[in-house]
């Protein structure tokens, strides 16, 4: 199947001082519908910064980012603006959640600022807390809510968008072991249910075999791209 996101020859300098940090350094990666990848690699090796950069949130110094065949590199901010948001889902490691509102309603807001209408997105929003397990606690606020189920709340949302890519960042940096592996195995299960193509940063590298494949980076490069024998 032809790949969502194809990073190509993709480099990303920041300025500092008089020199220059390469974050990535001519970085090679694509991700196909269906299949989760993990992005694993020391701390400042770049994780965030190809998370950032496939998520054109960041533009790369150079290098291409194809993202459902369009070239993000080569759209203004504003087309790059609708690409991301009809293509992409984010999960970030802290769900960022409203205080006031309901698990249901979370997800009805996004939908509401993506331009969706509301009776619609209450169904759909009420189908996919069923999917990540939380169809009893549609009426709850963050603070009725465990660390996991927050972090159930979040995927549900980054799914309203019906995303072809999710990027995830650091998904269990905040919970323990076994929440940690119940949410992997959830992003494993929504990532072949809808189809899309996962990318996910992890420091985990216990869950990496729960995964399709592992892209391993070091000092802005990608230093191995290996499949995950099950
Ligand atoms: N905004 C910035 N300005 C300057 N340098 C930056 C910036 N963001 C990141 N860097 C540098 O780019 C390199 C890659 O950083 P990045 O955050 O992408 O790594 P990482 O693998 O995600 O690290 P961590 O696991 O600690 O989050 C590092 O040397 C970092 O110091």
């Amino acid at each position: 199947m032809t790949a969502v996101l194809n990073l190509v020859n993709t480099t990303l300098e920041y300025p500092d001082g008089d020199a220059t940090v390469t974050a990535l350094d001519s970085v090679n990666l694509s991700a196909r519908p269906g299949t989760i990848t993990s992005l694993a690699g020391p701390s400042g090796s770049g994780k965030s910064s190809l998370l950032a950069v496939a998520a054109t949130l960041i533009r790369p110094t150079s290098g291409i980012v194809l993202l459902d065949g369009m070239d993000a590199t080569a759209l203004s901010a504003r087309e790059t603006a609708v690409l991301r948001r009809e293509t992409i889902g984010i999960i970030f490691q802290q769900p960022n959640l409203l205080a006031s509102l309901t698990a249901v309603e979370q997800l009805q807001i996004a939908e509401h600022l993506r331009g969706g209408s509301p009776k619609k997105s209450k169904a759909r929003a009420l189908e996919l807390l069923d999917v990540v397990g939380l169809a009893g606690s549609a009426g709850r606020r963050p603070h009725q809510l465990s660390g996991g189920q927050r972090q159930r709340v979040n995927i549900a949302r980054a799914l309203m968008g019906e995303p072809k890519l999710l990027l995830v960042d650091e998904p269990t940096a905040a919970l323990d072991h076994e929440r940690s592996e119940a949410i992997v195995r959830l992003l494993v299960r929504v990532t072949r249910e809808f189809k899309v193509a996962t990318v996910m940063v992890t420091h985990d590298t216990e869950y990496i075999p729960l995964t399709d494949a592992v892209a391993t980076m070091r000092d802005g490069r990608l230093t191995a791209l290996e499949q995950v024998a099950v």
